[in-house]
């Protein structure tokens, strides 16, 4: 794989039709019982890293809250820069480690506003995110397990540029439809199946009428 000495972990709740939320972005899929282990996960890895539209749309936490264990850094894809100070994560960036990784793109006025956040910013990449980049980055900040929690299209960058190492989704007992909806992987997608990365089954695991399911890429 090219790309630096890291361990990436694609992390998702599906619904049966393979969306990860809804049209209007409800995405709880997960049970109590998924979300424990996911946060059992969480407390294993080094970083966390998701897209800005999750940011937005979930204002999530990224914490470990269902179990004991430390909470790792929180990386968040914002190309230029725009994220809202008073989301969950900001405001409790003064107590978790949190990066913002930007672009070249960023206005001079988003780069001072992000500056004056408790948070750290990484430049790479002319106008999205460099995420080979990125990895380089971080691997010297001893970033070695990064779990991606989302949305769709950053799990659609990282299977475009074959830098992921795991996948591990929750099929939830749900079915969502809506051409609107977020599926797991969105972007512009493979022409031909040969394309796909090939990946091998290494674990399935039932959680009453949740399965989780462990693909590791061969
Ligand atoms: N069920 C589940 O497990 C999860 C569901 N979700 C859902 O996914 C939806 C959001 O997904 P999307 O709209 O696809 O957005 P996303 O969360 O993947 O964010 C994409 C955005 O990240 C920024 N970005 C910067 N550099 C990038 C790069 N190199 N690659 C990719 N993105 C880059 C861009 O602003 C881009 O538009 C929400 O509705 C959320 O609730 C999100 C995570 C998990
Ligand atoms: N594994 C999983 N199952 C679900 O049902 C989900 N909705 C998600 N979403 C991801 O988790 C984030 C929420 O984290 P907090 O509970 O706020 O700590 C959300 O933003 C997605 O990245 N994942």
């Amino acid at each position: 794989m090219e790309k630096s000495n890291m361990h990436i972990i694609l992390s998702a709740a599906i619904s049966i039709d393979g969306k990860i939320s809804t049209r209007s972005n409800d995405s709880k899929l997960s049970s109590q019982e998924d979300s424990t282990r996911l946060h059992k996960l969480r407390s294993k890895v080094d970083a966390i890293l998701i897209g800005k539209n999750t940011m937005l749309k979930d204002d999530p936490l990224l914490t470990v809250r269902y179990t004991k264990g430390k909470n790792p850094t929180r990386i968040i894809l914002d190309s230029k820069g725009t994220i809202s100070k008073n989301s969950k994560i900001i405001k409790s960036s003064d107590k978790i480690p949190t990066i913002i990784a930007v672009s070249k793109k960023i206005s001079k006025a988003n780069l001072s506003k992000l500056k004056k956040l408790p948070v750290e910013i990484i430049i790479s990449g002319e106008n999205s995110v460099n995420l080979k980049l990125l990895m380089k980055k971080l691997s010297t900040k001893k970033i070695k397990t990064i779990l991606v929690e989302g949305g769709g299209t950053v799990n659609w960058e990282f299977i475009k540029n074959n830098i992921f190492d795991e996948l591990i989704i929750t099929l939830s007992p749900y079915l969502i439809g809506g051409n609107d909806a977020t599926s797991l992987v969105e972007g512009k997608g493979f022409a031909k199946i040969v394309n796909s990365p090939n990946l091998k089954l290494k674990s399935v695991k039932r959680l009453k009428n949740h399965l989780v399911i462990n693909y590791i890429k061969v």
